[in-house]
């Protein structure tokens, strides 16, 4: 039997239509939802996505700023870059496009970004809430696959999740939200002994490797749910993810394409997390 195809770009609409509704209803108490978008440097790949948030973000009613600087702009500079956009009342989310040039340190530029605008959910004091339950903006790609589970009514409590790859913008933060879902979770990566021992054990299996058309289906249990955060270049320059998906609709239950499964639902994830800084500036100052 083909396996169930997980629609990330049907369900992205949906939550983006829901999203609309609300920057209406924050409208009419004069707030507009504001994000910064900050890229530094011509990656070819990051000025595709970049634009496509301020695309999103325009289309549902939200404010985009978008902050372009050539790729020799300095660290000091970018970090009062950051801490106008922090002091700037109408900036409810603060997005530094990864990855950055080699040499500006990503880790202090996070730590920069005011954890109340921090959209991205990679400051340490997001990781630290979001580790411990707390409220937190989720990041957008690890939150994207809960709700894409949620939709598909896939529930992964007492189910294996094995989650290869071991980032921290995807593969820690996936097993941390399964792990808090109930799932029993293995990490997986470049060092792990004979993979497919672990693969083959998973209900759910998350693959963040970056290596096109990796996963065949040997490496897969039968009936499991397969969730593709891989975007590569195939042999004829064609996206594709870490899974072989033809190879594989045959074992898996559910599966998510590439394009069109786990990306679109990163940039939803990103205007909801806007939107909710808004709203939460709301009732602060209430
Ligand atoms: N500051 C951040 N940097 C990066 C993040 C992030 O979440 N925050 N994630 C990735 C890139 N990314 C968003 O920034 C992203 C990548 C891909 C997609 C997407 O929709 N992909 C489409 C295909 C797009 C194409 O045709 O090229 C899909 O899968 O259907 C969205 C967002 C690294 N940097
Ligand atoms: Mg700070």
């Amino acid at each position: 039997m083909s396996a169930t195809l997980i629609d990330g770009k049907a369900t992205s609409q949906k939550i983006k239509s829901q999203i609309a509704v609300r920057v209406e209803q924050l409208a009419q108490q004069g707030i507009v939802p504001g994000l910064a978008v900050v890229l530094i440097g011509d990656n070819p790949a990051s000025h595709t996505y970049v634009k496509n948030k301020k695309k999103t973000c325009e289309a549902l009613g939200m404010r985009s700023d978008l902050l372009e600087f050539p790729e020799s702009f300095g660290e000091g500079e970018l970090l009062e870059v950051i801490s106008n956009l922090n002091n700037d009342p109408e900036i409810h989310g603060i997005l530094v496009q990864l990855p950055l040039p080699g040499h500006i340190d990503e880790f202090k530029v996070i730590l920069a970004i005011d954890p109340d605008k921090d959209v991205d959910g990679f400051h340490p004091v997001s990781v630290g809430n979001m580790m411990i339950g707390r409220e937190a903006f989720l990041p957008c790609t690890p939150h994207g696959i809960m709700k894409l589970l949620e939709e598909y009514h896939i529930d992964p409590a007492g189910k294996h999740a094995v989650v290869i790859g071991r980032s921290n913008i995807v593969g820690k933060p996936a097993g941390q939200l399964l792990l808090q879902r109930d799932a029993t979770v293995t990490y997986c990566h470049s060092r792990t002994v004979d993979l497919a021992e672990y693969t083959r054990k998973a209900d759910i299996l998350i693959s963040a490797v970056g290596r096109a058309k990796f996963l065949g289906k040997e490496y897969i249990k039968p009936g499991a749910v397969v969730i593709d955060v891989g975007m590569n270049r195939d042999e004829n320059g064609k996206l594709c993810g870490d899974v072989d998906f033809e190879d594989v609709l045959d074992t898996a239950s559910h599966i998510t394409p590439v394009p069109g499964g786990v990306g679109p639902m990163t940039i939803a994830m990103l205007m909801e997390n806007t939107l909710l800084s808004a709203e939460r500036g709301l009732t602060e100052t209430k």
